[in-house]
């Protein structure tokens, strides 16, 4: 999916909300359990509830490499599924790869070719070599963490290399990449105050932000400084969404949830 693509389907669905599809067996309905695959049956019910409030879905990837073979086959079931009844919507792979380049390639490979995703997240630690092979495809995006919302992101990402704190270095650099159109970043909602800046060196990239919800950040505060003219936020929210409820209504519960943060959405896009 193109940038611009993404950026109509927010404006028509009033909505800039990512959802967070981390499934975790010990924490979907029991009864789900008896499914020929209920990491899949999870995902549908979900999806088909919340679909019309959200414009991305976010399988983190570590949830269903811990389920060995099945967790792979549910995972491209679930992306399958997302474009062959919904094409409109935007779907990243929360992987965090890079590694060296010819090793990098295979990873972009396997997620943006092979398993057909709209774009995956990758750590920049070993830098061009390792991102630019991610790069190549075109619209399909690499979203490069930058600032996490983790309480270890202040170990490094926060610390001043070259007089200039290292996440601000991952921005800065990042740019000058071949092809570095198709890349956006990750920045923790829970590191709101520090978008103003952020967005200083990125004015027009589109931000991956999670951490609404369970991990506490504020969708308000996010918005304030991180909204750019053409919204430039996909905001992600995982487990106060999908695990809302754990009885037969989940699905239904989950729908809820996620239509509030889209009406708190389609204020702030009115405010735009
Ligand atoms: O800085 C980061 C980068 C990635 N994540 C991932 O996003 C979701 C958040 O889930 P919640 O349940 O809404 O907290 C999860 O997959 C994380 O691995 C992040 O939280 N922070």
């Amino acid at each position: 999916m193109s940038i611009q693509e993404l950026i109509n389907q927010i404006h028509k669905k009033k909505s800039f909300l990512c959802i967070g599809l981390d499934v975790d067996l010990e924490k979907i309905p029991a009864y789900l359990l008896s499914e020929e695959d209920p990491i899949f049956a999870f995902n549908k019910a979900i999806i088909d509830a919340t679909q019309q409030f959200a414009v991305a879905y976010k399988p983190n990837t570590a949830f269903y490499e811990a389920c060995g073979i099945k967790g792979w086959k549910a995972l491209q079931k679930t992306v399958d599924y997302l474009h062959d009844n919904y094409p409109e919507i935007y779907t990243i792979a929360d992987a965090k790869r890079g590694d060296i380049g010819n090793t990098s390639r295979m990873y972009a490979k396997t997620f943006l070719l092979d398993m057909g995703f709209d774009s995956v997240t990758v750590a920049p630690y070993m830098g061009k070599d390792s991102v630019e092979p991610f790069l190549e495809f075109q619209n399909r995006h690499t979203i490069l963490l930058a600032l996490t919302s983790n309480e270890g992101a202040f170990d490094f990402q926060t610390k001043k290399v070259d007089d200039l704190e290292l996440y601000k270095q991952v921005l800065t650099t990042s740019r000058t990449w071949k092809n570095s159109e198709n890349l956006m970043y990750v920045v923790g909602a829970t590191k709101a105050e520090y978008l103003q800046e952020i967005r200083k060196i990125v004015p027009n990239s589109f931000l991956l932000v999670p951490g609404v919800g369970a991990q506490g950040g504020k969708l308000e505060e996010v918005c304030k400084s991180g909204m750019n003219k053409d919204v430039g936020l996909l905001v992600n929210s995982a487990r106060k969404i999908i695990y809302a409820s754990d009885s037969s209504n989940f699905a239904e519960v989950a729908g809820a949830k996620a239509e509030v943060l889209q009406k708190q959405m389609e204020e702030e896009l009115r405010q735009l």
